[in-house]
């Protein structure tokens, strides 16, 4: 039996979108691995599969490349808007978010930041504003929860941090109980960060919706900027609002790349 599949990217962080309401989809990790491996299977950052859903218009499902399920995919959530079209809410593990898409491009509600120390989590109590941590030159990050987990350095330069060495390190550390998305940004602007992203499990992207959502917070919550933040990733610029309501906005592009579909005996369940 052939899956159809859609090929869709945010700013270059891309998806594997496999639509599931009409017919269901087994996915497993060893199948949702296999099909993300770009030497051997399609290859993309994440595995998106879309069931029906008993409290929104649809449920989003997220896999990593290893084939771990995970909260919230903010680029992901973006490429669904711009799939399903119009005003929709989009369930996932991490919360109801909402999508609309409008000509200035897709926003997404993703919900409210979370900073305590047992809701990023870490392994012990710790302030989250101004972690008493660091590997190397990598100190006093914060940490936030935004559907998923991240932790955040501000640096006088990314590209002079080693992010491939380091990520891995912080990433895997025990006081991440379940691991973390690693972010170093950079303050380029009143309201403007530079941002490379080590992704849990993903390692380097083009770009991260959730890290671009964590970072923008982190900044506000240490009044580096204002509510409107303009996060430059290697792959394109997104626009993250924080509303007086406590719901994060991020706007920015989606893109499908090509449809195509899969056998299922290439790809075992
Ligand atoms: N690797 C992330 C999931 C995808 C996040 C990123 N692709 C985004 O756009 O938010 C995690 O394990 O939490």
């Amino acid at each position: 039996m052939r899956i159809p599949f859609r090929k869709m990217h945010g700013l270059g962080n891309d998806f594997v979108v496999i639509d599931a309401r009409e017919r269901a989809v087994e996915m497993s990790a060893r199948r949702a691995a296999a099909l993300a491996d770009r030497h051997t299977g399609i290859g993309c950052d994440q595995l998106i599969l879309l069931e029906p859903s008993e409290t929104a218009d649809v449920r989003m499902r997220i896999f990593n490349p290893d084939g771990g399920e995970v909260e919230a995919c903010g680029n992901a959530s973006r490429a669904v808007g711009l799939y399903l079209g119009g005003d929709k809410r989009i369930e996932t593990l991490g919360g109801i978010i909402a999508a609309s898409t409008s000509d200035t491009g897709i926003s997404v509600a993703m919900g409210r930041p979370r900073f305590g120390w047992d809701e990023i989590p870490l392994a012990y109590p710790m302030d989250t504003l101004t972690m008493p941590v660091g590997w190397e030159d990598l100190v006093e990050p914060v940490a936030v929860n935004v559907g998923n987990p991240h932790v955040i350095f501000f640096v006088p330069d990314t590209h002079s941090v080693d992010l491939a060495r380091l990520g891995p390190l912080i990433e895997n550390d025990p006081l991440f109980p379940r691991r973390i998305n690693v972010n170093v940004a950079t303050l380029t602007g009143p309201d403007a960060l530079d941002l490379r992203v080590w992704e849990r499990a993903a390692g380097l992207t083009r770009a991260c919706g959730t890290g671009a959502c964590a970072s923008a917070i982190a900044a506000m919550r240490r009044k580096l900027t204002g509510r409107r933040v303009t996060v430059t990733l290697p792959g394109g610029p997104l626009v993250i609002e924080w509303t007086d309501a406590d719901e994060i906005i991020m706007t920015g592009p989606a893109t499908t790349s090509f449809e195509g579909s899969f056998g299922t005996s290439d790809y075992p369940a």
